[in-house]
């Protein structure tokens, strides 16, 4: 295992930033992202979740604490991490934990998500965090052996809306289900005061990435206060 027990334990009430730039943008490119990921390390965050095998061994180079890896293939149905085979190459790029469509939705290589846990458990010592989007979900990827369960995906899948702020409710569902394992808040935590609120709600750490990591995207927040 490249985490143990004691790792996940000591992610407890963490911080961990999500340093991800979208195709087309100048700031995609594996070194910035590992800059941008060590300045986060830097500012306290715990661990780190980035996107693309390049970014995840630069990243791996650039900092000291745990690097969640994920590849995103697509941008619809399932693509965060959607097959097998595409879980492999992220562990092999560096990743101490494997993040990957925790969903109950089909994969595009035909296994269950239980099979592609056995299959990254089989081909690496990866920790794996299934991003899921509603409470059936998380209560699946538990039964099929994640280690850690994401709210990622909430107000993606069309199974619970997107609200503007994280989906604490959800998150508060996961948690009170009692899976056994870590529950990890993510998606749409744009404030100090929501992530604290995650905390509250029982998660075990908190992921931020638009709102400490995308400018273009925050530049866009203050223009429409100065615009309205
Ligand atoms: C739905 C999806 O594709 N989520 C992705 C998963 O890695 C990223 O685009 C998000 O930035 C990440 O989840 C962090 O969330 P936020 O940027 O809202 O703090």
């Amino acid at each position: 295992m490249l985490l143990t027990a004691s790792d996940l334990a000591a992610l407890k009430g963490a911080l961990i930033v999500s340093a991800q730039a979208y195709p087309g943008e100048p700031m995609r490119d594996p070194r910035t992202m590992a800059q941008v990921a060590a300045s986060a390390v830097i500012g306290g965050a715990k661990a780190v979740r980035v996107q693309g095998l390049a970014d995840i061994s630069a990243t791996r180079s650039a900092v000291q604490v745990p690097v969640i890896g994920l590849f995103k293939d697509g941008h619809e149905g399932v693509f965060i991490t959607p097959t097998l085979h595409h879980a492999l190459a992220v562990a092999a790029a560096g990743a101490h934990v494997v993040a990957l469509d925790g969903t109950r939705r089909p994969r595009p290589d035909g296994l269950t998500l239980a099979e592609t846990i056995a299959g990254i458990r089989a081909g690496s010592g990866a920790t794996v965090m299934a991003d899921c989007g509603s409470l059936e979900d998380a209560i699946a990827a538990a039964a099929a052996g994640a280690d850690l369960i994401g709210t990622t995906l909430a107000g993606y899948t069309g199974e619970r809306p997107k609200i503007q702020g994280p989906d604490l409710e959800l998150l508060e569902d996961i948690v009170a289900a009692d899976l056994g394992v870590p529950v990890i808040a993510e998606g749409r935590i744009h404030t100090p005061a929501q992530a604290r609120a995650a905390l509250d709600a029982g998660a075990h750490a908190v992921v931020v990435g638009t709102a400490i990591t995308h400018p273009a995207t925050l530049t866009g927040w203050f223009l429409d206060a100065l615009e309205s």
